[in-house]
C-alpha cells in the first residue's frame, strides 16, 4: 500500500510542528505548509533526518490561488493526498474596543477563509484521486466558551466549528470525514505572546497573564504541543473513520459539556 500524504498548515512551529512529527511517526509522507518557508524547511529536514519523508511549501493560507496550488504542487511531490490539517491561525489580543477592520480582515481571512480555501483544495484532489480523505481544523477551547480579551479570535473559533459541522455534512456522501481539535493552553510563541499581552494590558507579568487561562485547567498543568499532536493523529488515522463533524477539547479539562 503506498505511503498516505497529510498536509499541516502552520506546521514550522508550536502545535503544527509538533502534529507534522508525530503523523510522520505514524507513517504518512508530511507536507509542511507555512508562511515562514525557512522555518518549514528545518521542521522538513529535521523528519527526513528521523527517517521520515517531508517536504516543505510555503503558503499564505488567506491566499486561494496559492492554497490550490499548494495541494496540487504536494500531491505531485509526494504521489497522493489524504489528510488535510488546517492548523494555521493568528491569535491576537483584542479587547473589544480596539478591533478595527483593517485587523477583523486579516484574522477572518486567515482564521476563517484560510480553512475554507483549504477544505476547496483538498477536495479537489480528493475527488480527483477517489479518496476517502480527511479534513482536521484547528479550533480551540476558545472557540467553545468566549474568552475575554480574545472577541476576534474566539468568535473566528466558533465559526471554525461551525464550518466543521457544515462542511462534515456536506461531504459525508463522498466519504469525507471533517473533525476539528480544540486545544486549550498550549505552550506555543502564540500563547505566550496572549499571556505577556494580557499581563501587560493589566499592568501585571507574563506569568500573570498565563495564570487567568491556566487557573481554570482541572489537570493542572499546561499543554505541551505533542497532546494535541496526539489527539491530532487519531483523527488522521483509521480509528477515528466513523467520527466526523465533531470537536475534541484537548484541554486537560477546561471545558465540560
Ligand atoms: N497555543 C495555544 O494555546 C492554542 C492554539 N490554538 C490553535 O492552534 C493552532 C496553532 O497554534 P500555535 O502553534 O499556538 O501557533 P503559533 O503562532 O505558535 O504558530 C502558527 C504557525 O502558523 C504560521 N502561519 C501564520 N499565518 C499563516 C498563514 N497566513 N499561512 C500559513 N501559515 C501561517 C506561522 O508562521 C506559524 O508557523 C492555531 O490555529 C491556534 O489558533 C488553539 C488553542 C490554543
Ligand atoms: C490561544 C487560545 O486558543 C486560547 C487561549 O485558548
Amino acid at each position: 500500500m503506498s505511503q498516505k500524504v497529510a498536509m499541516v498548515t502552520g506546521g514550522a512551529q508550536g502545535i503544527g510542528e509538533a502534529i507534522s512529527r508525530r503523523l510522520s511517526k505514524d507513517g504518512f509522507a508530511v507536507a509542511i505548509a507555512d508562511l515562514n518557508e525557512a522555518k518549514a524547511a528545518e521542521v522538513a529536514a529535521a523528519i527526513e533526518k528521523d527517517g521520515g519523508k517531508a517536504v516543505a511549501v510555503k503558503l499564505d493560507v488567506s491566499n486561494r490561488d496559492n492554497f490550490f496550488a499548494a495541494v496540487r504542487d504536494v500531491a505531485d511531490q509526494l504521489g497522493g493526498f489524504d489528510v488535510l490539517v488546517n492548523n494555521a491561525g493568528l491569535g491576537p489580543t483584542t479587547p473589544i474596543d480596539t478591533i478595527t477592520p483593517e485587523l477583523f480582515d486579516k484574522v477572518y481571512h486567515i482564521n476563517v477563509a484560510g480553512d475554507i480555501w483549504g477544505i476547496q483544495a483538498a477536495l479537489e484532489q480528493f475527488r480527483k484521486n477517489g479518496t476517502a480523505g480527511k479534513i482536521i481544523n484547528a479550533t480551540s477551547q476558545a472557540g467553545v466558551v468566549g474568552n475575554p480579551n480574545l472577541s476576534l479570535y474566539s468568535s473566528t473559533k466558533f465559526a471554525v466549528r461551525g464550518l466543521t459541522q457544515v462542511a462534515a455534512r456536506d461531504l459525508a456522501e463522498e466519504n469525507i470525514t471533517v473533525n476539528a481539535y480544540a486545544p486549550g493552553i498550549v505552550k506555543t510563541p502564540m500563547m505566550f505572546d496572549i499571556a505577556h499581552q494580557v499581563g501587560q494590558n493589566a499592568g501585571k507579568d507574563d506569568e500573570w497573564g498565563m495564570q487567568t487561562f491556566a487557573k481554570d485547567i482541572a489537570l493542572k498543568r499546561l499543554s505541551e504541543p505533542e497532546d494535541v499532536a496526539a489527539a491530532v493523529a487519531f483523527l488522521a488515522g483509521p480509528d477515528s473513520n466513523y467520527i466526523t463533524g465533531q470537536t475534541i477539547e484537548v484541554d486537560g479539562g477546561m471545558q465540560f459539556h
